[in-house]
């Protein structure tokens, strides 16, 4: 694998896809302790103002948090983390492992800046692992906007509408795709079950809350007090 190839056309376009990075039977293996996991608690944890105003539909999972490291295999990886040196190569920590789960038949998450993106040093590095196939049949396919992370802030509008020269993926089981926590992204509306898996990682001295405010078209959304902090229009 060209590590340093990777790295340079992560920082060109914010994003990177990597598929069949790992395997299918780990992804299998993992996929399914996803979905025990949501079949005990499938209940959405977001506020109905949340869900109505930020077209996002997901319910969060962090396992790491409960004492149940289940995903090493990802989160410990030699070469997973080698591309993630090599990115951030001043340093980096893990900031926590999400698994996001959203119902057949809703809508996905609308576009979106995982952090403010004023300060451009302080971000987050999504570590996106799909552990099923996202298809035409699935929906659920994630839309990024190439170049955006060097773009300052998201612009205003409807929050799901297409923007001129957004690319769309449907990552497939073992995809990875590592995306830089400023560069606008979406979540198409989802037709089946979906999982998707974040192991988010951090430049060495970047707060641990930097993902609590997550920019959208229309607002900015605190979660840790389940509060809109700025109204956009
Ligand atoms: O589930 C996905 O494909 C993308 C999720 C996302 O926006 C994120 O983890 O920041
Ligand atoms: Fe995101």
């Amino acid at each position: 694998m060209d590590i340093q190839g990777l790295t340079t056309q992560f920082w060109q376009d914010g994003y990177i896809v990597l598929e069949n990075f790992f395997d299918e039977k780990l992804m299998n293996e993992y996929n399914d302790l996803i979905l025990e996991h949501y079949g005990v608690s499938p209940n959405w944890e977001h506020t109905d103002e949340f869900i109505s105003k930020s077209a996002v539909e997901v319910i969060p999972w962090f396992p790491y948090r409960e004492d149940k490291p289940y995903f090493d295999g990802i989160e410990k990886d030699k070469k997973f983390n080698g591309i993630t040196d090599a990115i951030l190569k001043d340093g980096w920590q893990n900031l926590y492992c999400m698994m996001m789960f959203s119902k057949a038949g809703s809508k996905g998450q609308a576009w979106h800046q995982d952090c403010p993106p004023e300060d451009e040093k302080k971000f987050n590095l999504n570590r996106l692992v799909y552990t099923h196939d996202i298809t035409d049949e699935t929906g659920g396919e994630i839309v990024v906007m190439p170049e955006a992370h060097k773009a300052g802030v998201l612009p205003v509008g409807k929050p799901h509408d297409d923007l001129e020269g957004q690319l769309v993926f449907q990552p497939k089981k073992g995809t990875v795709i590592f995306l830089h926590g400023h560069c606008f992204h979406r979540v198409m509306p989802v037709k089946k079950d979906r999982i998707s898996s974040n192991f988010r990682a951090v430049p060495i001295g970047t707060p641990e809350d930097i993902t609590d405010v997550c920019v959208y078209r229309n607002m900015r959304y605190r979660f840790s007090t389940s509060e809109v902090i700025e109204e956009r229009n």
